[in-house]
């Protein structure tokens, strides 16, 4: 596991981040009811922090558990043990100051982009023509100026995406949780979107939690990896990135010695974790 972040020269040094935005998950086990009544174990004792500001990705093998860490991190499930807390207070019920981002789009496709990105500030009271205004600036910060008045099935996959990204900050949240938001994009949309993810974050700096199978994109994007084992899912190893911010185009990161060298370790501890799923999977057996 390598060392942790020192907070004075960690991701949010020198930058205003909202120390309520400290997300703390402490020995977080996690059992569901099989439809034949037996408990089943999702997660089990997972501990791991995301600093204020930070950018923090979750990789595993699938069916480890990383949607159910974030649910419980939104408030949408509660743990069966182990606490989270969000700036020190124990999440309950569903947080203020945190957005969603998933890989199906959670757009309404009755509503116009301008009124799918309006939603936000309307349901926290802002009234309609000032959360119009606040929906056309973010849909020119990201690139979408003039598609106002199109509805969601009117745009390629990429636009959506970024009227999803719109919709999630336009909030100016502490908090973003992504579940594979980039998961359904071809290579070269994915590139676009993942830069300019880090470009508003850079701008906003919410402390994200960003649950990926890609792990390239993980180490592009995040100051801190963590690795999850295979069912029930736990924490195998947290990883500091440490590649210098900003970070510039997450297509040229990819060939920087020191991203292949990260990359090279994150893999040799997943990996094996990925096969052992994959074995369970095929009823094959890996010790
Ligand atoms: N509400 C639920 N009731 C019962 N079992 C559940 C429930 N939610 C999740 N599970 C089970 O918990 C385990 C972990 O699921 P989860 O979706 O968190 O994994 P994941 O790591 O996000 O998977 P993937 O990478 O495939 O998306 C799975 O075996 C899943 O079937």
């Amino acid at each position: 596991m390598a060392a942790r972040d020192d907070a004075a020269t960690g991701p949010a040094a020198g930058r205003t981040v909202r120390e309520d935005a400290r997300i703390e998950i402490s020995g977080v086990t996690k059992r569901f009811l099989t439809p034949s009544g037996e408990a089943f174990t999702a997660t089990r004792e997972v501990s791991f922090t995301v600093e204020p500001g930070q950018f923090c990705a979750v990789v595993g093998p699938t069916g480890c558990g990383k949607s159910t860490t974030l649910s419980m991190v939104s408030g949408l499930d509660r743990p069966s043990e182990g606490s989270v807390r969000v700036g020190g207070q124990e999440v309950n019920g569903i947080t203020d100051g945190i957005s969603f981002m998933f890989q199906a789009d959670a757009l309404l496709p009755w509503k116009t982009v301008l009124g799918n990105v309006a939603m936000g500030p309307v349901f926290k009271g802002v009234g309609k023509a000032k959360a119009n205004a606040a929906a056309r600036d973010w849909l020119r910060r990201v690139g979408l100026a003039g598609f106002e008045d199109h509805h969601p099935h009117q745009l390629s996959g990429g636009m959506r995406k970024r009227v999803a990204m719109a919709a999630a900050l336009i909030n100016e949240p502490k908090i973003l949780l992504m579940d594979e938001p980039f998961g359904a994009l071809d290579v070269q949309t994915k590139a676009i979107m993942q830069n300019e993810l880090l470009g508003l974050w850079e701008q906003l700096r919410p402390s994200v939690i960003f649950i990926t199978h890609d792990l390239e994109e993980a180490v592009a994007l995040a100051d801190r990896v963590v690795v999850m084992t295979s069912r029930p899912g736990s924490i195998k190893a947290v990883h500091e990135i440490d590649l210098p911010r900003p970070r510039g185009a997450v297509q040229d990161i990819r060939f920087q010695p020191r991203f292949l060298e990260l990359h090279h370790q994150i893999w040799a501890s997943l990996r094996e974790e990925v096969e052992r799923a994959y074995a369970d999977t095929t009823g094959e057996k890996k010790s």
